[in-house]
């Protein structure tokens, strides 16, 4: 039994925590018993994990949900009903010891649980992965555990013991020493699997290497993707002696998938070549069912890794993912620096240069980008990146407009019209997050030099957009001909006009940009011939001055590769579709993930 100074000591140590859980997650704890409570003293940074919340938690009842707050000396469990959170509060608060550093934890209810995690899944498998239950009997099972005794001979990692057959894997190049097979092949014992998988949609599938990880309760794998270029798809994976939760993550997604003891599962497509898998290091699984989480206890777990060597390159669809095309467009990708430079010299001094007169030239605002901006509400902000003379600024009456751009004389130029500017690169926009509820940038980031300079300029933009914002972005189009119909751009030219083929035979000139890249000069007024080029801008000075600069241009077909965008509030959507004059507009859709 408390005594009476205990209970008070208790008290005022929980009092003190509930200022802490509410100024560390914003969560406010409440005198009245709920289903939830707050574990104030105890969470991730003290080593807290999922299943010794739930091992301990699930003796009251139904746990069915539990949070864990990153960096955080806090948690949070739910029940399924008020009877179990008030059980377990009235024997938990100030007794049960569960963080590592042997302290009591302190409890508190709460109103209302907030998810500060990834949104976890226990019931949906990743696109392409297959798990068969039962695939082999208890004694094949026997037979093939039998198979491996790990003793000297195998690798020991930190975290597991591994052996190979048919080709090694080596984990310090994350390959397989393709010209030197091992002498020990699959052993035949494994055959068997392959005529069983006959029955099956995988027909045909005949492994050449095999990976055995022997794993002790405690122990696991991290997150990987099995490298594109050593294997071919698929990857099966045979669980032997015990069940695990394989996690599976893919951008925001992360589900744990259950394989249970005698299963195979195979990964191919998506969950091969795009998702990452692994095996949180730990003793116990928390499993989720229809009733709640429970824990499950880890026995030591053997598995059969069985996978195709690949010979040559990996061909998959998932560039971002695959090492063999990351080797292949190593030269192509401009560096950080030497994109900074270039697009130093050949854009940012180009516009300082030509700025007057590339204002002279630009008058006339597109009639898309008009009715875009023209269709914002009364007190709308709009924010023009890459405004140059101010063309779209001052088209609607009822906004509040801003416009930057590197270009100092064109600022001048829009100072001089009166309108808000400030000078600033697309890279880095010196705007709060969430203001404005329009953004415009019109023939901006095609003069980005590679595809991360591009990609931040967006994410720059989806950033100063409001939740539900609208931007309007437009960047050159590489092909300036559709349906046999030509653009504007090429139908300019005088020549173009009247003959309906022209070649241009003329030898390109280039330019050298760095020691392994070389940029093509464009023909202005005929159709584009690479993706990145130089498009001349000849300045009309007196006849004996005549200077010509070269603005670096890419393509739109490039600055279109985008992803949605793993900013944390926005996703944004790039549609390409009207083509206009020489530009392909894209509409981005920003809205709340
Ligand atoms: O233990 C498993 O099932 C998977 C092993 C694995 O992912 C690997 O060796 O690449
Ligand atoms: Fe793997
Ligand atoms: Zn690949």
């Amino acid at each position: 039994m408390e005594t009476m100074s205990q209970i008070k000591k208790i008290e005022r140590k929980v009092k003190k925590l509930q200022h802490v859980v509410l100024k560390e997650t914003g969560v406010t704890c409440v005198a009245h018993p709920t289903k939830i409570l707050a574990i104030c003293n105890a969470g991730l940074v003290n080593g807290l994990t999922e299943e010794i919340i739930v091992e301990n938690f699930k003796k009251y009842g139904n746990v069915n949900k539990v949070c864990l707050v990153p960096g955080k000396s806090c948690s949070f469990v739910s029940y399924r009903d008020l009877e179990s959170a008030t059980m377990a509060y009235n024997c938990f608060n100030g007794k049960l010891n569960i963080a590592q550093e042997n302290k009591p934890v302190y409890l508190s209810f709460v109103e209302n649980l907030v998810d500060f995690e990834e949104e976890k899944s226990w019931s949906i498998l990743p696109e392409g992965l297959v798990v068969l239950e039962d695939f082999i009997s208890e004694k094949d099972e026997e037979t093939l555990l039998e198979l491996c005794n790990f003793d000297e001979s195998c690798g020991s990692m930190k975290n597991r013991q591994v052996k190979h057959y048919g080709y090694e894997f080596r984990y310090d190049i994350n390959n397989v020493d393709k010209d030197k097979p091992l002498k020990e092949k699959i052993p035949m014992e494994c055959d068997f699997l392959w005529t069983k998988l006959n029955e099956t949609y995988f027909k045909g599938f005949v492994p050449n290497q095999l990976t055995i990880n022997h794993y002790m309760p405690g122990q696991g794998i991290p997150h990987h993707i099995d490298t594109h270029s050593a294997f071919e798809d698929p990857i099966m994976s045979l669980s032997l002696n015990s069940s695990v939760i394989m996690d599976f993550k893919c951008d925001k997604k992360h589900f744990c998938v259950f394989l249970p003891r005698r299963s195979l599962a195979i990964m191919s497509g998506e969950a091969r070549y795009n998702w990452t898998h692994g095996i949180t290091p730990r003793k116990f699984d928390v499993i989720k069912s229809q009733i709640g989480f429970n824990t499950l206890q880890r026995e030591t777990r053997v598995s059969f890794t069985f996978r195709r060597v690949l010979q040559g390159n990996c061909t998959c669809r998932y560039p971002f993912k695959c090492d063999s095309y990351a080797k292949n467009n190593e030269d192509k990708c401009i560096e950080e620096k030497v994109a900074a430079d270039l697009e130093k010299t050949h854009v940012h001094d180009v516009y300082e240069n030509i700025a007057n007169h590339f204002s002279d030239t630009r008058h006339k605002p597109w009639p898309n980008v008009l009715e875009f901006v023209q269709g914002f509400q009364l007190g709308s902000l709009l924010v023009d990146v890459g405004c140059g003379n101010g063309k779209y600024l001052g088209h609607n009456k009822n906004i509040y407009e801003m416009g930057c751009d590197t270009s100092l004389g064109l600022l001048e130029v829009c100072k001089n019209r009166n309108f808000n500017i400030f000078n600033a690169n697309c890279l880095n926009i010196p705007l709060k997050n969430n203001i404005a509820d329009a953004c415009i940038s019109i023939a901006v980031i095609h003069h980005l030099a590679n595809d991360e300079r591009r990609l931040m300029a967006l994410k720059e933009m989806a950033r100063v957009l409001t939740v539900g914002g609208r931007c309007l972005i437009y960047v050159w189009a590489k092909d300036q001909k559709k349906d046999n119909e030509k653009s504007s751009y090429i139908k300019q030219d005088r020549k173009n006009r009247k003959a309906e083929n022209i070649e241009i035979n003329k030898n390109e000139e280039e330019i050298t940009i760095s020691e392994n890249i070389k940029l093509p000069v464009h023909t202005n007024r005929t159709q584009f011939k690479h993706k990145d080029v130089l498009v001349p801008w000849k300045l009309k000075s007196t006849e004996e001055n005549k200077q010509t600069f070269l603005r670096e241009v890419v393509w739109a077909e490039k600055a279109v590769e985008i992803r949605p965008l793993e900013t944390s509030m926005h996703s944004v959507f790039l549609d390409f579709g009207d083509f206009k004059h020489r530009f392909v507009a894209a509409k981005a859709r920003v809205s709340l993930r």
